[in-house]
């Protein structure tokens, strides 16, 4: 008897698993919405040009390919870290960040809540909201924390539930850790006003609570990296500790590349010392250290002074592509004589749409007109393009009569 006789068949991965279906369907007219991964408007992968340049440069210096250190490459974990916090940040003057370079935005959230699992002082529930990432519960699970969710989507409007989103977090036990989507937020596309992130400030304040901020779209939501990290560093500027995770797929299209980071603010630079020496402890025996090429390129663009005014305007014309995407879709859908009120699709923002189709719909998209999303009816803008979003709109037309 085979030792592995008993392994059952696990199911397809809610999001990755589209793909996989769509890859195998032949229909010419077939169009992926399910994985948030960037398209130009022929629906094709984009290489960032800046990404290209840094590999050019990359090569010519002939680098070895010795381990990284545990927590990453200087030139990358630094270039991040101004990223996230602000060239001039307090955090980074003093020192006060523990960064890691992580295995994309996932692994940053593997090790920070692993280490929110070993040294977090209050409970060991982390509150998602609601809807959250698909990976968030398991990512949570896998570090033995605990998953409860609060208010956040508002499926009546289609967009945030502010008033039920500020009751759960009153009733949120102190001492807790609470999980923000920095800016665009997934599966949604729905992010709170600035007003509104200021009053959520003071409250997670008032509730002791300590938010930890997943920022996989920085600068892919607006098209601008600063306004992207507003919420972060208005957290930090009212006073938070915070956990930040970062990812460089979105913004920089390193997908493949698993560039990523983890970072705690500390009160003293001493104290940042102590928590990066067990982050490390943490990493050595999950992977050892982090991949190198990826952190290369991404630590390049973010510091070179050609690069980085370039890849600024590329990230912008990736998240304005999107943004006219989002509009020619409701344009296409007032065309196609649909009553429904569409106006959410627009004011969503970031890679994601929540469309409100309900699954017996998504499952006609996808059955009748070879149309893949996920379940929950969210769509991928960035799988739109001019070329199909006539064929779309007139599906979720057809489907939502
Ligand atoms: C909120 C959030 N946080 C972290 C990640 C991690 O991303 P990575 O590990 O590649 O840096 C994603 C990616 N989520 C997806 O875009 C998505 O929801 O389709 C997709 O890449 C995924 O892995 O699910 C995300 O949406």
């Amino acid at each position: 008897l085979s030792a592995w006789a008993h392994v059952e068949l696990g199911p397809p991965d809610a999001i990755l698993g589209i793909t996989e279906a769509f890859k195998k369907d032949t229909k010419p007219e077939k169009i992926n919405l399910g994985v948030g991964a960037y398209r130009d408007d022929s629906g094709k992968p984009y290489v960032l040009p800046t990404v290209k340049k840094a590999e050019e440069k990359l090569l010519s210096k002939n680098l070895d390919k010795e381990y990284a250190p545990i927590h990453g490459l200087p030139e990358f974990t630094g270039a991040a870290a101004k990223l996230a916090f602000g060239e001039d940040s307090d955090i980074i003057k003093n020192g006060l960040n523990a960064s890691a370079q992580a295995i994309s935005g996932t692994g940053a959230l593997r090790i920070g809540t692993a280490f929110l699992k070993s040294f977090f002082p209050g409970s060991k529930d982390v509150w998602l909201p609601t809807p959250s990432w698909g990976n968030h519960t398991p990512i949570l699970k896998h570090s033995g924390l605990g998953v409860q969710q609060y208010k956040y989507y508002d499926p009546q409007t289609c967009g945030f539930d502010f008033k039920g989103c500020m009751d759960d977090i009153s009733k949120i036990p102190e001492n807790s850790v609470i999980m923000l989507h920095a800016c665009a937020h997934n599966p949604t596309g729905v992010d709170p006003k600035k007003e509104e992130w200021k009053e959520l400030s003071q409250l997670v304040k008032d509730r002791k609570l300590f938010p930890y901020f997943d920022m996989a779209y920085q600068g892919f939501a607006s098209g601008d990296t600063d306004r992207d990290a507003w919420a972060l560093r208005q957290f930090i500027q009212d006073g938070h500790q915070v956990m930040v995770a970062q990812s460089f797929a979105k913004n920089m299209g390193l997908y493949g590349e698993r560039a990523g980071m983890v970072s705690v603010t500390c009160n003293s630079k001493e104290e940042a010392e102590r928590v990066l020496s067990q982050i490390k402890i943490l990493i050595r025996p999950m992977y050892s250290n982090p991949p190198v090429h990826g952190a290369r390129i991404a630590g390049m663009v973010l510091s070179d002074p050609e690069l980085r005014p370039q890849w600024e305007q590329e990230v912008k014309g990736m998240a304005d592509r999107i943004i006219s995407m989002r509009q020619q879709l409701v344009d296409n859908l007032k065309k196609e004589g649909s009553s429904h009120n569409w106006s959410h699709i627009t004011e969503q923002i970031g890679m994601f749409c929540f469309t409100g189709l309900k699954p017996d719909q998504v499952e006609r998209l996808t059955k009748e007109y070879s149309i893949y999303l996920t379940k929950d009816g969210r769509i991928s803008i960035a799988g739109v393009t001019s070329g199909n979003v006539g064929y779309l709109a007139r599906a979720m037309h057809e489907v939502t009569k």
